[in-house]
């Protein structure tokens, strides 16, 4: 299974082909959407989201409801689009787009490095694409993903650990109530008394011209055992989802389980111990190493989190310098996000969710769902047996 995707943030619309999909997938585009709605949500964002109402339009791939097998196609509408035609037209005259040309590199952003790389006059070339407006496409193939998922009883929840100096108290919870707690909280997290301060801390980061990052948590159920192999560095599925999650922007690092307090204590204090029952067959007493060993699931639950840094586009004043004057100058205003931790949540549930339906992909071969399906069935049931 792979996928591509294509579109700029200001742009008529954004396309993800999907490739690799089996046919007869009830293809539900409610679910899709909801995901999509779900990412433009959480305390923090900028006024962009209010023009946006992300839903996917089925180009391809789909008869009847369900998948045929062939590539689909997905388009999502940027309606901010109409605002930005003249100067984000293919064959824009020259003379509009001028007029807001980009100079003024942004320090956190990509703009400067793909400017030169790139031979760009104006960053606008740059931003269109860096834009994590691209990262809407990404959680409707995460979102087709899920569809297959759910067919072999994999869940994905995901909430916020941290919003800047405020982290969220630890609870054990039942998955559902992580779904239905992460759902409520407008910081998509699970701790009452740190959603309230979250809130305010971020409010209080937008009133200073500031932004803030934060920690995700994302956790799958339900996998069986030997997603992923220890035979090779690419197929190892712990370092898809790492690279899935560092891929999407401003994450900056991931850990799995207890992470890197790993690396603080004893080894009788990190490793999972190995336990055997009747009705689970071989589990694990504790889930320390968040899902894996050697590459591969453990059929514990994978638990993995990602770290944002805060947003770049500012009010505050940063140094920069201009790419024509090469005058220094402070402050680039720009309409942005202050904080988008919880949207970004949404974001890593999708791009590991897509990982771990690849990965199934690829130990159970399949044409069709059923046959998918059939497949997982049999190998739990010879893993209970194992
Ligand atoms: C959901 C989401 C929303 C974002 N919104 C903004 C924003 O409004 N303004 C901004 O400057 N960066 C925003 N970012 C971060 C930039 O896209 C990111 O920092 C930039 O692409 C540079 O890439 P890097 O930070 O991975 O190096 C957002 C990121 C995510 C995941
Ligand atoms: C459009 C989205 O996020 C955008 C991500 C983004 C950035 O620089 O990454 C900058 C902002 O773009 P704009 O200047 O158009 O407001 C965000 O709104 C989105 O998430 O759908």
């Amino acid at each position: 299974m792979r996928y591509l995707t294509a579109g700029e943030s200001h742009g008529p619309q954004l396309t993800v082909i999907i490739e690799g999909l089996p046919s007869q997938l009830p293809f539900a585009k409610e679910k899709i959407d909801w995901q999509l709605q779900r990412r433009q949500k959480g305390y923090g964002r900028g006024r962009r989201m209010q023009i946006e109402s992300d839903q996917v339009q089925i180009l391809s791939g789909v008869r009847f409801g369900k998948t045929t097998g062939a590539p689909v196609t997905l388009v999502i509408e940027n309606k901010d689009w109409t605002h930005w035609r003249k100067i984000m037209d293919p064959y824009s005259a020259w003379e509009e787009a001028e007029k807001r040309r980009i100079s003024r590199p942004r320090p956190g952003h990509a703009d400067l490095n793909g400017a030169i790389k790139y031979g760009h006059r104006d960053m606008r070339d740059v931003l269109e694409r860096s834009s994590a407006r691209e990262t809407a496409a990404r959680v409707a193939a995460g979102a087709v993903a899920r569809l297959i998922l759910e067919q072999c009883g994999i869940q994905v929840a995901g909430h916020v650990v941290r919003i800047g100096q405020v982290e969220a108290k630890r609870v054990e919870l039942p998955f559902a109530e992580i779904i239905e707690r992460s759902e409520a909280s407008p910081v998509r997290c699970l701790d009452p008394e740190a959603e309230v301060r979250m809130m305010e801390l971020i409010d209080q980061a937008k009133k200073e011209g500031d932004s803030l990052g934060g920690i995700v948590e994302v956790i799958v159920e339900g996998v069986p055992i030997g997603l992923g192999s220890h035979v090779h560095w690419d197929r190892k599925l712990d370092a898809r989802i790492a690279q899935a999650i560092v891929s999407i922007n401003a994450f900056k690092g991931v850990e799995f389980g207890i992470g890197f307090e790993a690396a603080e204590r004893k080894g009788s204090e990190v490793h999972d111990e190995i336990m055997w029952s009747e009705e689970r067959g071989f589990y694990r007493a504790t889930n320390r190493l968040g899902g894996f060993e050697g590459g591969m699931t453990t059929g514990e639950p994978i638990v993995v989190r990602g770290v944002m840094k805060p947003i770049p586009t500012l009010y505050k004043p940063l140094k920069s310098v201009d790419i024509d004057t090469k005058e220094p100058f402070e402050a680039s205003i720009e309409r942005s996000d202050s904080c988008a931790v919880p949207a970004a949540s949404v974001v890593a549930e999708n791009v590991v969710a897509w990982e771990i339906a690849r990965a199934l992909m690829e130990k159970f071969p399949a044409d069709t769902v059923d046959e998918l399906v059939e497949q997982v069935a049999k190998y739990r049931e010879r893993t209970l047996r194992f």
